[in-house]
């Protein structure tokens, strides 16, 4: 098999997301350094287990580290903590990337890219959105349960479309090798606006109402909620210059009809009493979108909800 391509990858948070995309690329041959917390000394001593609707894995031997500093610089640096870890990227990005290197951010939300553009330059940044259903349900133990697609976008200050670039289609083709699906697309905040179509509906709605995604979808009152906040989100969009179709929307509540009963990653972080990505997933899209004059009250209902809710669960 040809030898993989020689861009070493650096995996910020070993968990659903991260352990996921990290394994599958050093399956296929990449170079890959993963930072962990608490699972450190197990996944260390053991390595990692993959489930997989695409097949089960395991990885007995993983670069793995407890210190950012011990890690090497790498080409491609993944930011796949929950963004309620985002304080702490000041101190773990400068060290971990090359200086021809670039930071490809693939959590949810809007927002983080300036952030961590402040940190290393607006020239070293990409966001990434996954359309992935994965739970990490053990120390060094994923599940991925459907899904995995990856979009890339280049970031740029204002977040101003960069088009497709080289860097951009040689990731592509480490993922590609991966066998991990693959869209490049020329607008970053199109991108996150589109991701929010999906997130901000069924994640808010799933802490709020206490429901997975099928149970959401099979009542018709919260089926018709769904597609109203997926409507306030393209008004958002829409107040950032962005237009998302109509076909998207369909496209979303049908993607969902058809995925697996599912507990979204807010969920989960609600029942196990984590902080919850509230700022990044609602915040800052609806600051974004007042700061353009566009009102949105069912997700600042949403937002609200949620505040009182984070505060009350996990402090
Ligand atoms: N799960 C999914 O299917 C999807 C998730 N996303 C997004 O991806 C991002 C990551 O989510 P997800 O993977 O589910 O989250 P997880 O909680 O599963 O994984 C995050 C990992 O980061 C680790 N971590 C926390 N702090 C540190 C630290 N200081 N240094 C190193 N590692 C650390 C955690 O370790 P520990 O547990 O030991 O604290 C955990 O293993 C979020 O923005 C989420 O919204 C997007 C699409 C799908
Ligand atoms: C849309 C979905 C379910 C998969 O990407 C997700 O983003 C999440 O669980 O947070």
């Amino acid at each position: 098999m040809e030898s993989f391509s020689d861009r070493t990858y650096a995996i910020l948070g070993t968990g659903a997301l991260g352990g996921f995309y990290g394994s599958r690329l050093q399956k296929a041959g990449a170079d890959v350094h993963f930072l962990l917390h608490s699972d450190y000394e197990h996944v260390n001593k053991h390595g990692l287990v993959i489930e997989s609707k695409d097949g089960d894995f395991t990885l007995p031997d993983v670069r793995a580290y407890d210190d950012v500093q011990k890690m090497p610089p790498c080409d491609v640096v993944i930011v796949a903590f929950k963004t309620t870890h985002n304080h702490l990227l000041p101190k773990l990005l400068p060290s971990v990337v090359k200086d021809d290197g670039v930071v490809l951010v693939l959590q949810n939300g809007l927002g983080v890219e300036d952030e961590v553009a402040e940190i290393v330059g607006d020239k070293r940044v990409m966001g990434g959105l996954c359309f992935l259903c994965s739970n990490k349900v053990g120390p060094g133990h994923i599940r991925h349960l459907d899904y995995g697609e990856v979009k890339f976008a280049e970031y740029a200050i204002g977040y101003n479309s960069q088009g497709i670039t080289t860097r951009m289609c040689q990731i592509a083709a480490d993922f590609d090798r991966a066998g991990i699906p693959i869209k490049l697309a020329a607008d970053l905040l199109l991108a996150r606006w589109q991701k929010l179509v999906w997130n901000i509906p069924y994640n808010g709605l799933s802490v709020v109402l206490d429901a997975r995604t099928d149970e959401l979808m099979g009542n018709t009152h919260t089926r018709a909620l769904v597609e109203e906040l997926m409507w306030e989100v393209a008004a958002g969009a829409k107040s950032c210059d962005r237009i998302i179709a109509d076909s998207f929307i369909e496209m979303m509540l049908d993607w969902t009809v058809k995925m697996k009963p599912y507990r979204t990653s807010m969920k989960i972080d609600y029942d196990e009493k984590r902080p919850l990505e509230v700022e990044t997933m609602f915040g800052n899209p609806l600051r974004l979108a007042q700061q353009k004059g566009a009102n949105l009250p069912k997700i600042t209902m949403l937002y609200q909800q949620l505040k009182f809710l984070d505060a009350r669960n996990s402090h």
